[in-house]
């Protein structure tokens, strides 16, 4: 072990020394060509007199001028850019309680995984509570004024962002828009329910299970948003959704590289950069042909389904592109986060037979073979949603929430100003055994159990507040719905163990899934 931190410090020095040598060398250039380097990097928070300890005191990986800590993502560094979520595992291990990373021209970002923490920074949020904007979307949206008047419903802040949450929210987030997708809901699952039973090869194994799942996150999005079927749950996947899907993708590679990578470009148009411009129009372009034979559409009548998006065409005081943003916006939250936290749900289940089971005589008590789910089933399907809650501790499609401090905190006696950038580390926290007994082992009893510390801040993966995700019920619905209709029709089984990456957001990969029919 001791060796083992020896020899990973001497290649944390090697390569830190070999980064401060190519630093320098662009200081010099940039000092000689540009000649206003100096005023960036001067936001240095350990430059103010130190009465107390400030964020210059959290400990965490070397910082370099410029560059921040970014460079442990770097190639041959000591992390790897898809597994974000194990670098931050082991940082606390190495550094402690609260981590201190810099971002480009050093500004800070605080990590911390502790309960107390994390319950206090969500409780103590504004009227305007600020969520660190993505900044290629914001810096793209920023130069297309013909398309955007502002970043969006995901990426703005204060009065925009509170005027963009008021009016294209409260139909979606409403109980009876909810209720009124229960039958949609319900033909939904069953459809995916066919396609999976059908996509089984010849050991009943489903490949790349994950590629369905986004496919109904895909339709599922759509439908609520959008107001009507797309057909991405048939047999051949149409055009459109290969382009839909493929754009959603690049959008979560292009933000994991900004936030995490080295970003370039701010400098010049990456790859990863025109990735995701050709992600963000073709995403535009799409919604923009449903909207607009919406728009001149006279019939714009508000059925069951289209209630969201009339709700959001009719919405009062908005231009239409900021209409046509908020779809999009939508429908790009929802496709992946849907998906992946499907795979993750029905992994835990396949691994614990004895919960299957479970689960299987609960909805069959409630909801007798040939019957549609209902409001009342789900509202008495107490188990149902103790494995749904426990599958969001254990393995979330978002594994932290990250704020940006609306007054000073103090944490192991560090100071922490007004402004800092927080990543609330609550899957980490969910994993420990201080906050939950026996943390790492799946066991949805726990919910059941009157004991159990429920804090309402932990297991947040739709997270927290006024900020929180907008698509919560609806999620919520289709997560329940899924489960017992799968669960009614398959053994669901899964041989190993699941991988996961870190693609902005906790995503699984080759998740080849068994599926043995019920009544065989
Ligand atoms: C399993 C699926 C989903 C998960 C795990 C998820 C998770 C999240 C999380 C963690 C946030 C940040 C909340 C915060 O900062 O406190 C968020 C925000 C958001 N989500 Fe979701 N989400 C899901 C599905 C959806 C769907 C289906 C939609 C659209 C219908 C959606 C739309 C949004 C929007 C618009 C925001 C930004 C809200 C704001 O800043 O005011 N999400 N989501």
């Amino acid at each position: 072990m001791e060796q083992q931190k020896k020899y990973w410090n001497k290649i944390e020095n090697a390569c830190c020394q070999l980064i401060t040598c190519i630093t320098a060398l662009i200081r010099l250039v940039s000092k000689y060509v540009i000649g206003t380097y100096m005023h960036h990097i001067e936001y240095r928070p350990d430059a103010q007199p130190k009465t107390c300890k400030t964020l210059a005191d959290i400990p965490g990986p070397r910082s370099l001028p410029i560059f921040g800590t970014r460079w442990i993502y770097w190639k041959f560094c000591l992390y790897k850019l898809n597994a974000v979520h194990l670098a931050y595992k082991d940082m606390f291990i190495r550094y402690g309680n609260i981590i201190r990373e810099e971002a480009l021209w050093n500004i800070p970002i605080i990590s911390v995984k502790d309960r107390d923490f994390i319950e206090r920074v969500l409780r103590h949020s504004g009227k305007y509570p600020i969520r660190p904007p993505n900044e290629v979307t914001a810096n793209y949206r920023k130069s297309r004024p013909d398309r955007y008047t502002n970043t969006g419903l995901v990426n703005e802040q204060g009065e925009v962002w509170a005027k963009l949450r008021n009016k294209l929210t409260p139909e979606l987030t409403s109980p009876r828009t909810i209720r009124r997708f229960l039958p949609e809901v319900n033909q939904l699952a069953d459809d995916f329910n066919t396609l999976i039973g059908l996509a089984r090869d010849g050991n009943n194994v489903v490949k790349g299970f994950e590629s369905y799942c986004n496919r109904m996150g895909l339709e599922s999005t759509c439908t609520l948003i959008l107001g009507k079927r797309f057909g991405f749950l048939d047999g051949e996947v149409s055009d459109t959704a290969t382009r839909l899907a493929d754009s959603v993708t690049s959008q979560f590679r292009a933000s994991q590289e900004a936030f995490y990578g080295l970003p370039l470009w701010k400098l010049f148009p990456t790859r990863a950069y025109k990735d995701f411009v050709a992600s963000e129009d073709a995403l535009y372009d799409i919604v923009s042909e449903i909207v607009d034979s919406a728009l001149i559409d006279e019939q714009l009548s508000c059925t069951d389904v289209r209630s969201v998006f009339v709700s959001i065409l009719q919405a009062p005081g908005l231009d239409n592109r900021d209409k046509k943003a908020a779809i999009i916006d939508y429908i790009a939250a929802g496709i992946k986060t849907l998906g992946n936290t499907l795979v993750f749900l029905l992994y835990l289940v396949a691994k614990h037979p004895d919960v299957q089971e479970k689960i299987y005589n609960e909805v069959l008590r409630l909801a007798p073979a040939g019957t549609a789910i209902t409001a009342e089933h789900l509202h008495n399907a107490t188990y149902l949603h103790a494995c749904i809650t426990e599958a969001h501790r254990l393995l979330p499609t978002a594994p932290c929430i990250a704020r940006v401090l609306e007054s000073d905190f103090e944490y192991e006696n560090y100071q922490l100003p007004t402004g800092s950038v927080v990543l609330l580390h609550t899957w980490l926290a969910c994993l420990d055994d201080n906050n939950f007994v026996d943390a790492s082992s799946y066991k949805p009893e726990r919910w059941l159990d009157e004991l159990t510390r429920k804090s309402p801040f932990l297991v947040v993966p739709f997270g927290c507040g006024k900020r929180m995700c907008p698509g919560k019920r609806f999620v919520e619905l289709e997560l329940q719905i899924v489960l017992a209709k799968m669960v009614k029709q398959f053994h669901i089984d899964f041989d190993g163990q699941l991988n996961t990456e870190f693609e902005f957001l906790l995503t699984p990969s080759n998740a080849d899934l068994i599926l043995r029919d019920r009544n065989c």
